[in-house]
């Protein structure tokens, strides 16, 4: 089976400056690939590389034929201003067809029922004739995801998707993802903080610190000493698994290899409970 996307030693950087070096990793159809790591590690410049928005300094990229005649379904992080897009919801969904219509100025009917099949999968139809900046932050993913699935259905890429979703809605967006990926076959490639979800939905994990600290199975990535041990017991000034704490704790290796923990926010802390008032606060999401 031909990959969807194929790194071998792929190096991506800014001005002479390596910000990832040495990637090898590949995104097969169906593959559900979470890229955790913390704050600069490099995983938004490898999503840009990917994307075709940064060429790699070295090493070599594949991209699948099909992907790069359709482009691949994105969804950045939001800035406040797209957050205010003043468009309706079928509009900003219709567009992702765009790289579809080749040069002709308009859309055809098979892109107009493509839209109109995506919004009905999404449950957004009822909201198509609404404004886009009149959503909830979860009706405004779930626009965006239609918006992508336009571009193509075998590759989503979404940066860090659950920023600024309520507890709801995030549960509602892991649903949603999940259904795309288990039924409709849609590979999902997710940068996340949230490293408690990304090891029970991901099949794949690949944790950045600007090389690759791990790259595998996400059953071995919780033995695997990139991630150390996953939560603690909360009342011991450690979390529960059921407790709502995305943090992985990751413990010096032989090599010492760094010793952060990463927590939804994706900052360091030590884990010790004394620290904000306990290793889970500000982790929940
Ligand atoms: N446009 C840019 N020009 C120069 N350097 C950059 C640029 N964007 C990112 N960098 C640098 O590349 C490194 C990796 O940054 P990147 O944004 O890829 O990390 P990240 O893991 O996505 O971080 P975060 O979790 O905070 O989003 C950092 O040192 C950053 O300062």
């Amino acid at each position: 089976m031909t990959p969807l996307i194929k790194c071998e030693h792929v190096d991506f950087g800014y001005d002479n400056q390596d910000a990832v070096v040495d990637v090898n990793m590949e995104v097969d159809a169906g593959d559900y690939l979470c890229i955790v790591g913390e704050n600069g590690s490099g995983k938004s410049t490898l999503m840009k590389g990917l994307l075709g928005l940064l060429k790699p300094t070295a090493g070599r990229l594949t991209v699948a034929e099909e992907l790069r005649r359709t482009g691949i379904g994105y969804l950045p992080q939001q800035t406040a201003a797209q957050k205010d897009f003043p468009a309706t919801v079928r509009e900003v969904v219709l567009s992702g067809a765009l790289s579809r219509t080749g040069r002709l100025p308009f859309y055809s009917r098979a892109e107009k029922e493509l839209a109109e099949k995506n919004m009905e999968k999404l449950g957004i139809t009822p909201l198509k004739k609404h404004c886009y900046r009149e959503l909830s932050g979860g009706q405004q993913q779930r626009v965006l995801i239609a918006r992508a699935l336009c571009a193509t259905s075998r590759l989503l890429i979404l940066d860090e998707p659950i920023t600024g979703l309520d507890p709801a809605a995030i549960q509602d967006f892991y649903q949603m993802i999940r259904r795309l990926n288990r039924e409709d076959g849609v590979a999902i490639l997710m940068v996340s903080h949230d490293l408690r979800n990304a090891v029970e939905e991901a099949n794949k994990i690949l944790h950045l610190q600007k090389q690759v600290l791990f790259y595998g199975p996400a059953h071995d990535y919780m033995n695997s000493q990139a991630a150390g041990h996953f939560f603690h017991e909360k009342e011991q000034g450690k979390c529960k698994p059921t407790a709502g704490c995305h943090a992985v704790h990751l413990q010096t290796g032989p090599e010492g290899l760094p010793a952060p923990v990463l927590g939804a926010s994706g900052g360091r802390h030590t884990g010790r409970q004394e620290e904000k008032g306990g290793c889970c606060h500000g982790n929940d999401q």
